[in-house]
């Protein structure tokens, strides 16, 4: 039953081959038994999973169910959920149970999904391995000495494992696509304001954005329809009509133009080049027609994401001071001691590396220098993409320029992690939609195609993985753990 994808679960539920109560209950006994190993939960929630199945089960049966009524889902432990824990993975928030509900998890909740529980992630968002999480690293399924990828490594590893057959996740910088390549699975990052940032604990709030991380473009799409959509709680989010993703899905992709741009592939390794460049062709077999194209400032994403994020963190980190809620540390002396030691002792190394770099590059002395500098080559950059998407629908490239790698490797050198974001980073810095495909394993570990759209154009990214999937099986592939016969 796991490994179908959620489109078969859902014509599954519908023709009554299975309850929900008995769908739910199958995740769960298999989050209890692989996830000792796999660490890819922080929280899991039967009592309350069971309770959401059984109604949707009722709403079946009445015929009040929609096309989402009874799938099981993870939400990454960063979006805010009544009455259960949100710990973005930090000791900071290790107690914090948010009195209000997010908008996305409300979203998939009126449309009838069940919450499995919360997932694994980098403490605030912060990294692209999860291994900076106060509840320790997830591993990937397909080597679980490797990482899993990250921000959203725990969503990536429970669906890669099929311990939920989907899962959300948030993007800043590339934290569901670069996790979604490391494991094999499919996400996509929509457009920038169109999804609902309300509830979601914010890190750089001019680059957030929700997405669903699952096995199929089709099963994103199913999510993505439920989650999409105007909220007046959000001042960014877009108040603009949303496309029915799986009506688009029947697309050809005849005569659709997909740029390459060479900067991409520069210094990129044979191994990963190749890869991109098959899928590439496939989709040219199907009738896309391919060119080179060029983005000319992609060496500028890192220092402008890098300057940028961490200073919207540390403005949106002040919150946590030990006052209202969260972590406090003990016995303080006066109010200066509380601050200093609840967040030198709540948050971990990486977010304090980030405040200090924000705080710095946001102080008077350096405004114009970083901060500044920074918002003006995010300009170039956004005007790189905008220039390129006028000559093409959709630029293709590798989702990161390496599969996953062991544990422990690269977390002493913050560096080397930062220069691994360098195709992900621009498409948020440019509110772009991005989509990481399956493409192929390199070393027996899978590595992602990449595809890059028009603001608001989501539809033409889900059509493309979807057309794609239609004539290539990486998508099904699974780890060894999520074998039929193994279980
Ligand atoms: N948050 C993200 O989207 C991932 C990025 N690697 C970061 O650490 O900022």
């Amino acid at each position: 039953m796991f490994q179908k994808s959620l489109a078969e679960l859902a014509k599954g539920l519908k023709a009554g081959e299975f309850t929900s109560r008995e769908l739910t209950q199958h995740y769960l006994q298999r989050i209890e038994d692989l996830d000792e190993e796999l660490n890819s939960f922080i929280t899991v929630c039967p009592e309350l999973a069971l309770e959401q199945a059984d109604a949707a089960d009722a709403a079946i049966a009445a015929g009040t169910s929609g096309p989402l009524t009874g799938l099981p889902i993870a939400h990454k432990d960063l979006f805010c959920t009544q009455g259960v824990k949100t710990s973005c993975a930090s000791k900071m928030l290790d107690n914090f149970i948010a009195p209000y509900e997010s908008t996305v998890t409300a979203n998939l909740r009126s449309a009838g999904m069940v919450m499995l529980g919360k997932t694994n992630m980098d403490e605030f968002a912060m990294g692209g391995s999860n291994e900076n999480s106060f509840y320790g690293p997830a591993h990937n399924p397909w080597d679980v000495n490797l990482v899993p990828g990250g921000s959203s490594g725990g969503s990536a590893v429970a669906v890669a494992a099929r311990l939920a057959p989907v899962a959300t996740g948030t993007d800043t910088g590339g934290s569901i696509r670069q996790p979604a390549a490391f494991c094999g699975i499919t996400g996509i990052k929509p457009t920038y304001g169109r999804v609902s940032r309300w509830g979601m604990v914010a890190f750089a709030s001019s680059l957030d954005q929700a997405g669903p991380m699952a096995q199929t473009a089709e099963d994103c799409a199913m999510v993505l329809n439920a989650m999409a959509g105007h909220d007046h709680r959000d001042s960014t989010c877009m108040d603009q009509p949303v496309d029915d993703y799986t009506a688009k899905l029947g697309n050809s992709i005849k005569g659709l133009k997909i740029g390459l741009p060479k900067e991409y592939f520069e210094g990129l390794s044979e191994a990963m080049s190749t890869k991109v460049r098959a899928a590439v062709a496939e989709l040219e077999k199907q009738g896309a027609i391919v060119k080179e194209i060029s983005l000319p400032n992609t060496k500028l994403a890192i220092p402008t994401y890098y300057v940028l994020a961490p200073a919207e963190a540390s403005t949106n980190l002040s919150r946590f001071d030990g006052v209202r809620f969260g972590y406090r540390c003990e016995d303080p002396v006066d109010l200066e001691d509380m601050y200093k030691r609840t967040r030198g002792e709540g948050f971990g190394k990486e977010v304090q590396r980030r405040i200090m770099i924000g705080t710095y590059a946001l102080s008077a002395g350096y405004y114009d220098a970083y901060y500044n500098k920074a918002l003006k080559t995010r300009r170039l950059l956004s005007n790189d993409f905008a220039q390129a998407l006028k000559e093409v629908d959709v630029i293709a490239g590798p989702t990161a320029p390496t599969a996953a790698y062991e544990i422990g490797t690269q977390s002493k050198d913050p560096v080397s992690m930062y220069l691994a974001d360098i195709f992900t980073l621009g498409v948020n810095l440019a509110g772009l939609p991005g989509i990481s495909v399956p493409c192929g394993f390199i070393d027996e570990m899978p590595v992602g195609l990449q595809l890059i759209g028009r603001h608001f154009d989501e539809s033409t990214l889900l059509n493309i993985g979807h057309q794609y999937q239609q004539t290539t099986d990486w998508h099904k592939q699974c780890p060894d753990m999520a074998q039929e016969e193994n279980n």
